[in-house]
């Protein structure tokens, strides 16, 4: 099966690799003189990272190398400053200089944190990010978005920082249970709806060949959801304005992660948010009903979760207010006038808020 390129431009150009036993290309993105690396990678992962280990070890072209292994605790537990003080611990009792480098070969969760790790080691050292799900893939390794959680809320500490390579390998997606590939999924749903339609009409056509890992349908949607992600943040790195359609449905759900303390798959929150987004779109008379209900459709037969206790408003309410994109006091939400034609809603009425809950609150 062939390998596709997509490449991500501005101030730091690097290329997405997509294909299948690809893994040999993490060492040769490698930058020349890197003399120690540190893969972090999560408990599921401890074997296979040893074998990552041993393919780098193995090549010697560029003199010899030191690899650590850091183990971090698995999904958001994993996104805590303390676990990024311990791999700081590792790289400073390692002796890790500006010409080391950081390896995030996990989940979403994973590149995030080892992304943060290689964000702040001296300022900053270089990152290769290996995704290992699907989420991970078309989403969290892709665009330099690194960071954790704090009390108050999800991603609320991180800094901006670009991989000099991504390495999809899709052999590495085998191993996910088809409950973690869907979720992974909604990621790769909520690219159709702001910018490539195309990736409805497949999950339209078969949403269980959509979402299984070995098909044709899912290879060309992962691969449409990355090629949007590499345009939008070549043009808006630093989430100045375009970047923000990138959080189509994390107003909310952002906010029920948080209330769920996590137990919930980020891409499942996320499912919630984007129907909760587009009845919000509706209710504020931008968004057919058609298309609303396309969300329902699309995510039902994925079998993504599409509703949330009605109870728990006014706690995400308070919860959204710490949103990235509120300014001041003010909230502000990605919404759609129509499908691929994502719009920003400033400040909108508690009242429209709470009537679009009524349509996904059970
Ligand atoms: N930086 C970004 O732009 C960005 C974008 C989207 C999401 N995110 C973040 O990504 C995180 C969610 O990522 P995720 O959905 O990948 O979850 P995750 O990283 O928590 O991984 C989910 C589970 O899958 C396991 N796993 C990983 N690879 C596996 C494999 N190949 N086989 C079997 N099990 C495997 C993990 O151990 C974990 O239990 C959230 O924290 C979210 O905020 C970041
Ligand atoms: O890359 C982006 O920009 C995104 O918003 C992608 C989101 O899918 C991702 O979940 C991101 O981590 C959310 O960012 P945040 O700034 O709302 O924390
Ligand atoms: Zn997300």
């Amino acid at each position: 099966m062939s390998t596709t390129t997509i490449s991500v431009t501005g101030n730091d150009t690097y290329d997405i690799t997509i294909g299948r036993g690809i893994l040999d290309r993490v060492s040769a993105a490698l930058a020349p003189g890197v003399r120690k690396i540190l893969v972090v990678h999560p408990p599921t992962l401890a074997a296979r990272a040893a074998e990552l280990r041993d393919r780098l070890l193995a090549d010697t072209a560029d003199g010899p190398r030191e690899v650590l292994l850091a183990e971090i605790p698995d999904a958001e537990q994993g996104k805590r400053i303390e676990v990024a003080a311990f791999c700081w611990q590792v790289m400073g009792q390692a002796d890790f200089t500006r010409s080391d480098a950081v390896i995030g070969y996990g989940g979403g969760s994973v590149t995030d944190l080892a992304g943060f790790v290689a964000a702040t080691w001296l300022r900053g050292v270089q990152l290769i990010q290996v995704p290992t799900t699907v989420l991970g893939l078309v989403d969290a390794a892709v665009g330099g978005k690194t960071g954790v959680n704090t009390a108050e809320g999800k991603n609320l500490v991180g800094a901006f920082w670009a991989p000099s390579a991504v390495v999809g390998d899709l052999d590495e997606l085998a191993s996910l249970s088809p409950n973690e590939a869907t979720a992974g999924f909604a990621e790769v749903v909520k690219a159709g709806f702001i910018w490539a339609p195309e990736i409805l009409d497949i999950i339209e056509a078969d949403p269980t060949r959509a979402v299984d890992p070995t098909s044709e349908e899912f290879r060309r949607t992962v691969e449409l959801a990355i090629d949007m992600k590499a345009k939008v943040v070549s043009d808006d790195f630093r989430e100045a304005g375009l970047r923000e359609i990138l959080n189509y449905g994390h107003t909310l759900g952002h906010a029920i992660e948080h209330a769920e303390r996590y137990r919930w798959r980020h891409g499942a929150a996320i499912s919630v948010g984007m129907l909760y987004a587009a009845e919000l779109s509706r209710l504020a008379g931008r968004l057919s009903d058609a298309a609303a209900e396309r969300h329902r459709t699309i995510l039902e037969s994925l079998g993504l979760p599409t509703s949330y206790r009605a109870g728990a408003w006014p706690q995400l309410l308070a919860t959204m207010q710490r949103d990235k994109k509120s300014r001041g006091g003010m909230l502000r939400f990605i919404l759609l006038d129509d499908i691929a034609k994502p719009t920003v809603l400033q400040a909108p009425d508690e009242s429209l808020l709470f009537a679009a809950y009524q349509e996904v609150g059970a």
